[in-house]
């Protein structure tokens, strides 16, 4: 990977939570510099946070930060969307579009910049912010090889980045784009079983955090499968089948595969 800072322009639209986590990964990592960057939001506080605590340019004019940057974040609600792009769109037409908003598609994105733009649809999640992401990136017809190389490196200084067919965009949402709120709600729970047995809540609540950032790094660095995994685990007769019998008797696999379903089917509803 080229550690090549980035020369573009980046814009903001929407300055919450996935802005901030790009902004904060783009300086750590010293791709941009904070004279690259410019965001927008309508919340004054916010915008002033983003400035004190980044150093970027930030406003709420949509348009004016569009027609500085050569590429634009949509990072607005889902709901925000139409709106947004009814100001923006014609602007973003010359410009590198890049969408971290669940659901929407790039063919809905295109025709609210009157067509043919350079649209990349993302999902990043929420562990970005610790630069622990996993981004998933899209693009739409006509994007130049150089624009996603360009994206790709923006969403890696957040974390991990894979490439998707964008008709699997909503089956990332479901998981990954999601996923971190099924894990802490994990969390939260084998922290309660902690304290049910005595634990205190902090103790409880380390050795869960610790015991799902320790598993998952075991299936990424050994890259053995998760049961494999789980059977190394596994006494005859000991402690974990007792637990693991519990589990399937509550039906967590049925429960975790039905979210990921449901979240799914959610982000196709908001594309609509
Ligand atoms: N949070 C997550 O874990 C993930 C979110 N996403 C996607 O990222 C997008 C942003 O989510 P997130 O960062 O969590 O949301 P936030 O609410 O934190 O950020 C969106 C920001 O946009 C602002 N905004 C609203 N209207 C406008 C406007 N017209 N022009 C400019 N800014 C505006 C909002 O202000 P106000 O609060 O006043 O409305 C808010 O500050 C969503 O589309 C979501 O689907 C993707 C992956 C993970
Ligand atoms: O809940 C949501 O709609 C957003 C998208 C993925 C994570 N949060």
């Amino acid at each position: 990977m080229s550690n090549q800072a980035l020369t573009r322009k980046i814009a903001f639209i929407g300055g919450g939570q996935m802005a901030e986590a790009l902004i904060g990964g783009l300086l750590a990592a010293q791709l941009c510099r904070p004279d690259q960057l410019w965001a927008t939001d309508p919340v004054p506080a916010r915008l002033e946070h983003l400035k004190q605590r980044y150093g970027i340019q930030v406003g709420g004019q949509n348009r004016e930060a569009t027609l500085w940057a050569e590429v634009v974040v949509l990072a607005v609600k889902p709901q925000t969307l139409d709106s947004v792009l009814k100001e923006i769109g014609p602007g973003l037409k010359d410009r590198l579009a890049v969408s971290v908003i669940a659901g929407a598609p790039i063919a809905r994105i295109a025709a609210g910049c009157g067509g043919a733009t350079r649209i990349i649809r993302t999902m990043p999640n929420q562990p970005s912010a610790v630069r622990e992401g996993m981004t998933a990136v899209a693009a739409g017809a006509g994007v130049a090889e150089d624009d996603v190389a360009c994206v790709r490196r923006m969403f890696e200084s957040i974390g991990k980045v894979v490439p998707v067919e964008e008709r699997l965009m909503d089956a990332v949402t479901g998981l990954s784009g999601s996923g971190p709120a099924y894990v802490f709600l994990a969390i939260e729970a084998l922290s309660d079983g902690g304290v049910k047995m005595g634990l205190s809540r902090e103790t409880a609540t380390l050795l869960a955090a610790q015991t799902v950032l320790g598993a998952a790094r075991m299936v990424l660095e050994t890259g053995q499968h998760p049961a494999r995994l789980k059977d190394q685990v596994t006494s005859p007769g000991g402690t974990t089948i007792a637990g693991l019998h519990q589990l399937e008797q509550g039906g967590l696999r049925a429960a975790l595969i039905n979210a990921v379903e449901a979240a799914a089917k959610r982000s196709q509803e908001l594309g609509r």
